[in-house]
C-alpha cells in the first residue's frame, strides 16, 4: 500500500515547474512537503493525487499506474484538500461533506445509512457537527477549511493529501487539525509552511526548492541551519525540545 512517484515532472508551458523527481509515500506515515512559495509543492501534491498528468515517469498507487486507473477508483483511495478549494454557495455544510461519498454512490445516486454515518462522523471529527445545517456562504474561512477536511474524511480514503490544511485556522484549530490528522490511521501527505508544525506532526519531510526535491527524510536530517539558509534565506537556530521531544526552530530575518 503506497504511492510511488518515479521521475515525475510538470511544466507550465515551456517553464519547468517540477523537474524529474521521485518520492515514495510509505504506508501509514505522515509526510510533510515543505519549501518556499512557488517551489512546486502543490504541483507535486497534485501529481501524487493523480490530478495532474506527469510529463515523465509515473505515479503508482499500490503498484498500479495511476494514469490507467479510473478516477472513481482513485477517489476511493485518495482524498485531496486543495488550497482555496471552492464550493458552490447555496449548499449546506452537510451537503458539502456528502460530496465525499460520491465515489461510493450506486447508479441512482442514493445515499445509504453508511454514507450518512460517514458524513456525521467526519463532521464530528472536525468539530463542525453543530453547523451541519448552515449554508456554506455563512461560514468563516476557518470553518470552511474544516468542512473541506470533513469532506475528505467522509471519502474514507487510505491516503489523505492536504495542501496547507492550517490555512485560515486559529491556533487551537491548527493544533486540533494537525493532531487529528497525525492520529488518523491513514497515510498522509501535507504541504506545510510552518516548519515547527512540520517537525512536530510529520514523520518525514521532503524539502522542495526551485522545482526539485532537495532533501527527504526525518526532520533532523532535512532541516539543518545550512539548508534552511540556502532554501528559505533566513538564519535559523535549532534548539532541542523539552524532554528530548521535538526540536524547535527559531528564525532570525537576515539583514537586507
Ligand atoms: N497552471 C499553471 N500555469 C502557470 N504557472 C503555474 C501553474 N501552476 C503552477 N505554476 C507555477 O509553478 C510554480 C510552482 O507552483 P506551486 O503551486 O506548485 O508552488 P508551491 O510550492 O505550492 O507554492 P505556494 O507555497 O506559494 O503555494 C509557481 O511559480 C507557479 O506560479
Amino acid at each position: 500500500m503506497m504511492i510511488d512517484a518515479r521521475n515525475v515532472s510538470w511544466n507550465a508551458g515551456a517553464k519547468p515547474v517540477l523537474h524529474p523527481s521521485s518520492l515514495t509515500v510509505q504506508p501509514g506515515e505522515t509526510l510533510g512537503l515543505i519549501g518556499p512559495n512557488g517551489s512546486g509543492k502543490s504541483t507535486l501534491l497534485r501529481l501524487l493525487a493523480g490530478l495532474r498528468a506527469s510529463r515523465s515517469g509515473s505515479v503508482r498507487l499500490n503498484g498500479r499506474d495511476m494514469a490507467k486507473l479510473p478516477r472513481r477508483e482513485i477517489a476511493k483511495q485518495i482524498a485531496l484538500v486543495e488550497q482555496q478549494a471552492e464550493t458552490a454557495d447555496l449548499i449546506r455544510v452537510r451537503q458539502v461533506v456528502e460530496l465525499g461519498r460520491l465515489p461510493y454512490l450506486k447508479a441512482l445516486g442514493r445515499q445509504c445509512g453508511t454514507d450518512h454515518d460517514a458524513v456525521t462522523k467526519a463532521l464530528d471529527r472536525v468539530e463542525m457537527i453543530h453547523m451541519a445545517d448552515r449554508f456554506w456562504h455563512t461560514l468563516s474561512g476557518g470553518e470552511r477549511q474544516r468542512v473541506h477536511i470533513a469532506r475528505a474524511l467522509a471519502q474514507e480514503p487510505a491516503y489523505l493529501l492536504l495542501d496547507e490544511p492550517t490555512n485560515h485556522l486559529d491556533i487551537k484549530h491548527q493544533i486540533g487539525i494537525l493532531g487529528l490528522v497525525k492520529a488518523l490511521p491513514l497515510t498522509t501527505v501535507m504541504v506545510l509552511h510552518d516548519l515547527n508544525h512540520a517537525i512536530r506532526y510529520c514523520d518525514r519531510l521532503a524539502l522542495l526548492h526551485e522545482g526539485k526535491i532537495l532533501a527527504a527524510g526525518p526532520a533532523e536530517k532535512v532541516l539543518s541551519p545550512a539548508l534552511i539558509r540556502q532554501v528559505f534565506e533566513v538564519d535559523a537556530q535549532i534548539e532541542p525540545g523539552a524532554d528530548k521531544e521535538n526540536p524547535t526552530i527559531r528564525f532570525k530575518a537576515r539583514a537586507a
